[in-house]
């Protein structure tokens, strides 16, 4: 067995965020390639309508957990849920699972945190911040604890171009903004997060920046660990090439493109795109629990978890590989034929915001008005503008993380631990891996069924045939309304036949001549 697995032979691991989609992943791998864990303790709150319970019981159900089972059946005997709702005093939690929890934990793994883009400010504070010192302090009570690991984002600092693995002076002392806050009411937050926030795009990487800080503050004589992901995309390889379960980041931007809904983005076709893998991130983040429970560096390590410096990849090039594949492996029921493009000039989005977007959702309303149904496309676009407005940011510039850390740890470990816990992103292809990707956003995100392509690509056909149609309409139209009622258009429109005709005349010649 490998070295990193024997560590967490027997035992204790307690898991924040195990119902989001890196906690899912870290379950999974802990379970699949830890098998000698003795149990993970994971701080679920009730939600919808379900108990935390039944959240667990169906979230192990899923497919993503179907090579877990196979190995082991019994598997669901090591997860022990706790009832917890972080945004609350105490977390929730009580006396007895308090106690419990204090006294058999041997290593933490925050993962819990809201990534919304548009979070009020007190919510993101309350949960990526005041829930982080709690959790913290709930690690200082533990007896057994090696290691605890915190979550964070490469964006943490994205108001740098260039990013270190330190935990960076806060943009504020976090308790002066707790107590301010405290008395302000909802409304004077929200007018002056702007100026809270300075440089930074939103509340969230602002709050992940202080909770670093807190985390370094306040942990005591622990031992910490810190992972900063970029953005985190569908699994490279496991537990099966690309397993995604959430419109997060680019999968919407993929899936939204797909379906020929989205047809222009800011982006720039230069700027590195930096995707990293779930199941790389998982791995580091697992690696690095092993490290700081053995080695107990002196001071927090931070890890840049990122791809851009080591192995490239650019948004113009993502841009191509997801077209392509979706043209391949069309989505069910697209709305136009997908045909995304993505450019940095702001009038020339905003042209085709017009022309592609809203023209086209205009008559598909008129069209749902006439035959009797609700329209709903413009509303679908105002929601897509929001998002990917949000998303712009971090898809038009660069930056540049140290990744140090990242190497030494990859040199801790053994070829067998290399090849389990692999995050050495060299490896990664990247138009294939953008392709599982994709597939997997129509598998697992859409729940589309493979079988189903000829026909989405029948209905693509369908897409082409009425576009033809369409643009012979319009161009017949255009023609009865300008040309055939206005003697000037007429002219003009003479005009330009005839120096076509006058051209096509030259080049001809000339080709004789060349002949
Ligand atoms: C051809 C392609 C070319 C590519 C071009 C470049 C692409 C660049 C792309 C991306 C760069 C990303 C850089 C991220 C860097 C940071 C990384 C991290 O550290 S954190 C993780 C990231 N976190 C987020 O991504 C949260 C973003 N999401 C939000 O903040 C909210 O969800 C928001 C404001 C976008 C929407 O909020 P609401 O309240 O209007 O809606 P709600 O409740 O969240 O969702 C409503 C419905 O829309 C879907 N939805 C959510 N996000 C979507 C999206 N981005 N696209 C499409 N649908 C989305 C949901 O699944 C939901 O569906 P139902 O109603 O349940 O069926
Ligand atoms: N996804 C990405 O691209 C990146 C993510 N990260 C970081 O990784 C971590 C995980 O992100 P990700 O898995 O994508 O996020 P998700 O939104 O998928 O998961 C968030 C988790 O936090 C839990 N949670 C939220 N609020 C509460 C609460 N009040 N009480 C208890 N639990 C709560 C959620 O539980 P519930 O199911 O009950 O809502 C869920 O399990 C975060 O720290 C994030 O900052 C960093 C870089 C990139």
């Amino acid at each position: 067995m490998s070295s990193v697995s024997e560590w967490y032979m027997g035992k204790n691991v307690l898991i924040t965020g195990a119902t989001g989609f890196m906690g899912k992943v870290l379950v999974e791998k802990l379970l699949r390639s830890c098998p000698g864990v003795k149990a993970l303790y994971l701080l679920v709150r009730p939600k919808a309508g379900q108990s935390m319970q039944e959240r667990v019981h169906d979230m192990l159900k899923c497919k993503l957990f179907d090579r877990v089972r196979e190995d082991n059946p019994d598997f669901h005997q090591k997860i022990i849920p706790i009832s917890s709702e972080l945004m609350q005093s105490g977390l929730a939690l009580s006396p007895a699972d308090v106690e419990k929890l204090s006294s058999c934990i041997n290593i933490v793994f925050h993962c819990a945190a809201t990534v919304r883009f548009d979070e009020p400010l007190k919510h993101a504070l309350q949960l990526n911040v005041i829930a982080t010192q709690q959790i913290l302090a709930l690690a200082q009570r533990m007896q057994h604890l090696y290691a605890f690991i915190h979550i964070s984002t490469a964006y943490a600092n994205c108001n740098r171009r260039h990013i270190d693995e330190v935990i960076y002076p806060p943009p504020v002392e976090p308790k002066k903004l707790i107590d301010s806050l405290e008395w302000m009411d909802d409304a004077i937050v929200r007018d002056i997060t702007p100026r809270l926030i300075g440089d930074r795009p939103n509340t969230y990487t602002y709050t992940k920046a202080l909770a670093e800080y807190v985390v370094q503050q306040e942990s005591g004589r622990l031992n910490i660990g810190i992972i900063r992901p970029s953005i985190v995309g569908a699994s490279w390889q496991e537990p099966f090439p690309g397993w995604i379960d959430n419109f997060n980041g680019p999968s919407g931007v993929f899936i939204a493109a797909g379906k020929g809904i989205l047809r222009t983005m800011r982006a720039s076709n230069d700027a590195v795109a930096d995707l990293i893998p779930v199941d790389m991130v998982i791995n580091l983040t697992l690696a690095a629990g092993w490290y700081t429970a053995v080695h107990r560096p002196k001071s927090a390590l931070v890890y840049n978890c990122t791809t851009g410096g080591i192995n490239p990849f650019h948004w113009g090039e993502i841009e191509h590989h997801v077209m392509s594949t979706f043209k391949r492996n069309p989505l069910e029921q697209a709305f136009r034929r997908p045909n995304a493009n993505i450019t940095s000039n702001y009038l020339i989005n905003q042209y085709w915001i017009l022309v592609s977007h809203k023209f086209p959702a205009l008559i598909y309303d008129l069209f749902l008005r006439l035959s009797g149904q609700k329209p709903q496309m413009m509303r679908i676009f105002t929601r897509l503008h929001k998002a990917i407005a949000l998303l712009e940011y971090f898809s038009s510039q660069d930056w540049e993380w140290n990744s140090d850390n990242m190497n030494m740890l990859m040199n801790q470990l053994s070829a067998e631990d290399r090849r389990t816990f692999n995050f050495d992103v060299h490896q990664l292809n990247w138009p294939e891996y953008i392709e599982n990707y994709c597939i997997g956003t129509k598998k697992y995100v859409l729940n589309e069924d493979m079988s189903d392509i000829p026909a989405a690509r029948q209905h693509l056909r369908k897409l082409r045939n009425i576009r033809y149609t369409f643009n012979t309409l319009l161009l017949v139209f255009i023609w009865r309304v300008f040309i055939a009622r206005s003697q000037m258009a007429r002219n003009i429109w003479y005009f330009v036949v005839s120096l076509c005709f006058k051209f096509l005349s030259y080049f001809r010649a000339s080709s004789t001549l060349t002949n």
